[in-house]
Order: C-alpha cells, then sequence, then structure tokens
C-alpha cells in the first residue's frame, strides 16, 4: 500500500540555512496494517506525511502509494487516500452534514452517492444529532470526528491520520477510537497514524515506525520493541537485615538476580535492587524463592513491563516525553531550526 524509498525533504530557509526535516525514509505498509508513526517534536512526522499524501514534493527518493507515485501521479494517490490533518479542516461557517456532502462531491462522488456517503458516516461517527449545527459551534472532540469523516467520506483505501486525537480528554480519544477501529474492520482500511500519545501507539498500532532526525530508528511490533530494545525491569525490596553470610540482604539478592535468564543492568540502592531480565512477570517467583532457600526474604516485587518511551530512550538516550526534544539538523553552523511547529508532548 506505501513503498517508499529513500525519501528526502530539504526545506531550504535562506542562502545558509536548509533543514533536513526527512533524511532518507524507506517504508512500507501492507494491505490493512495499522502503522503509528512516533518521534519528538520535529522528528520529520508530518513532513513525512505531507509527501505521502502529495501536499509537498519529495527533494529525493521516491513515494508509491496506494498505487501510484506521488511525484507523478498526484491525482491518483489523492483520489485513493484520505488525509485528516492536524488543523481543523472543515469550513466553519457550514453545517457539518453539508460540509460533508459538499466533500464528497470535490472527491467525484455524484450528489446521491455524497448523500449516502455523508448519512453512513454522520452515523458512523455519532454525528447525527449534530448534523445541522455549523461546524465553528461544534466542540473540540466533535470537530475532529467531523475531521475523521471528511477523511473518510470517498471510501479511501488508505487513511493518514496526523495526531488525531491530540488536545482530546481522554473519554473522547477512546470514543474517537472505538469509531476508527470499528470503519477499519468494516472497510479493511489501511491506516497511517502519528501521535505523541505512547500509549495509544502501543495499544492500536500493529506496527510502531520510530522516527528521529529525519530518519527511522526502529520498526516492529510494539512488543518486539519493547522486549528486544528495553526489556522488563524488575524492582525487588530485601526485607531482612542481613544475608546468612554476613553479606548485606540487598547484595546477597542482587547475586541471585543476575542468576536470572536475561539479567544485566543490575544495581542495589540501599534495600532496593533492580535489574533488567527477560520476563519480570516469571522472574518474581523464581526469585522469591530462591531468596527463601538462601535464607533471605523479599519484602517486595515488582515486575515492570516496559513502555514505548522506555524503548526511545535505549534507543537515543532520550525521552520522547521531553519537551524541547532536539529538531531536526540543519545545515546552519548555529543550528537556528525555525521549528514552528513544536508542540508540547502529551
Ligand atoms: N515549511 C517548512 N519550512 C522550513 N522548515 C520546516 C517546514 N516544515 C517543517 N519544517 C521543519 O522540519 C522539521 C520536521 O518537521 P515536522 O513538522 O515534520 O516534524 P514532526 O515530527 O511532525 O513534529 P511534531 O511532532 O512537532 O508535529 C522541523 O525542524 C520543522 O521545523
Amino acid at each position: 500500500m506505501i513503498r517508499t524509498r529513500g525519501l528526502t525533504k530539504d526545506f531550504v530557509v535562506s542562502r545558509t540555512e536548509t533543514v533536513h526535516a526527512v533524511r532518507g525514509i524507506d517504508l512500507d505498509v501492507a494491505p490493512g496494517e495499522l502503522v503509528a508513526v512516533l518521534g519528538p517534536n520535529g522528528a520529520g512526522k508530518t513532513t513525512t506525511m505531507r509527501m505521502l499524501t502529495t501536499l509537498i514534493r519529495p527533494t529525493a527518493g521516491s513515494a508509491v502509494v496506494a498505487g501510484a507515485d506521488v511525484s507523478t501521479d498526484p491525482g491518483t494517490v489523492r483520489r485513493n487516500i484520505g488525509y485528516v490533518g492536524q488543523g481543523n479542516g472543515a469550513g466553519h461557517v457550514q453545517r457539518a452534514a453539508d460540509e460533508l456532502t459538499v466533500q464528497g462531491r470535490v472527491y467525484g462522488l455524484d450528489a446521491r452517492t455524497a448523500r449516502r456517503r455523508t448519512d453512513e458516516l454522520l452515523d458512523a461517527l455519532d454525528l447525527r444529532p449534530l448534523a445541522r449545527r455549523k461546524v465553528s459551534d461544534l466542540s473540540g472532540g466533535q470537530r475532529r470526528r467531523l475531521d475523521v469523516a471528511l477523511g473518510l467520506v470517498h471510501a479511501p483505501q488508505l487513511l493518514f491520520l496526523d495526531e488525531p486525537s491530540t488536545g482530546l480528554d481522554p473519554h473522547t480519544r477512546a470514543n474517537l477510537w472505538e469509531h476508527i477501529l470499528r470503519l477499519r474492520a468494516e472497510h479493511g482500511m489501511t491506516i497511517v497514524l502519528t501521535t505523541h500519545y505512547l500509549d495509544e501507539a502501543d495499544t492500536m498500532a500493529e506496527r510502531v515506525v520510530v522516527v528521529d532526525h529525519g530518519r527511522v530508528i526502529a520498526d516492529d511490533t510494539a512488543d518486539a520493541l519493547k522486549r528486544d530494545l528495553a526489556g522488563d525491569r524488575l524492582v525487588l525490596r530485601a526485607g531482612a537485615p542481613g544475608a546468612p553470610d554476613g553479606r548485606s540482604a540487598a547484595a546477597a539478592l542482587a547475586a541471585l538476580v543476575t542468576r536470572l535468564p536475561g539479567a544485566r543492568d543490575v544495581t542495589v540502592d540501599g534495600p532496593v535492587v533492580e535489574a533488567r531480565v527477560a520476563d519480570a512477570a516469571a522472574a518474581v517467583p523464581q526469585v522469591v524463592v530462591a531468596a527463601a532457600s538462601a535464607g533471605l526474604t523479599v519484602a517486595s516485587a515488582q515486575a515492570v513491563r516496559p513502555t514505548l518511551d522506555d524503548v526511545f530512550l535505549a534507543l537515543t538516550g532520550r525521552s520522547l516525553r521531553d519537551e524541547g526534544a532536539p529538531a531536526a539538523p540543519t545545515d546552519d553552523p548555529a543550528d537556528a531550526t525555525t521549528d514552528s511547529t513544536r508542540k508540547d508532548a502529551a
């Protein structure tokens, strides 16, 4: 459904400054996949999406999207895809239902089909009670649902969602996702989305593509990324004052932990022992039994599953949650990137 090779975008800002927003991305998305693109502010996610949706031309490389080349046949790409950008796509003075019908007509649907699609989408996205309301009178969450409906009006095979749920409250986010996943199940749509909500990428996407400084630095299922790049953490608190051989209980416990499968980065801080292990949930009973036979008491044991933020930290040494994550490098010695797109990470 998508195949890019060496996809690149440079923005020439001035004679001395070029922003290398996307630096040679190779991406393959199969029909029916739901792929989340993650990365810090300024990583190049929106720029990539704008190239794939034909809104801007690549500087170099190639992209075939929904059967057509974005550079040589952008019209076909546009007809086959839906795009929900970061801003609201709907006109403000129109009524919600009219907006949908007009959008359908813009995509070449005849008047009857456009009205039928409008009806279907009003129901599918719970917009029916709002059909006669002006877009400007809708709440943020209602407008976001209308945006998604607008992206779907021509029944695209491939839907791009740029931060679909940013700014929505948890209830509205969950509601919007329910609608998106149902529509996907019904129509077998391929979905590519960007998000700053790591939990959203983790639970909704079958594949997570991590982008940093305009490059793909990881691409796999969320589970595989967490297992291979971050790993489980085991946190134990030693309960007994000392081990039978005179060492501190925590040090003795740490010695047991080092023998667990995949154990690494074992640290002792007072009575607390922490380590990365292959399977923390399985390690808890193992270590408790081993401690008991060594005459040690474990006061508490916690199996901590990694998050996608741990994955990013392991890959880059930075947290995705850090505000002010560095933007794309530029040619300017002062690296004065014009980062007008910066937003707060969730
Ligand atoms: N029209 C433009 N002119 C100059 N620089 C641009 C332009 N559009 C984007 N950039 C720069 O390209 C880099 C990548 O921006 P992009 O919007 O793709 O990042 P992003 O990963 O989507 O970030 P965010 O999570 O903040 O939306 C940034 O440094 C941005 O400032």
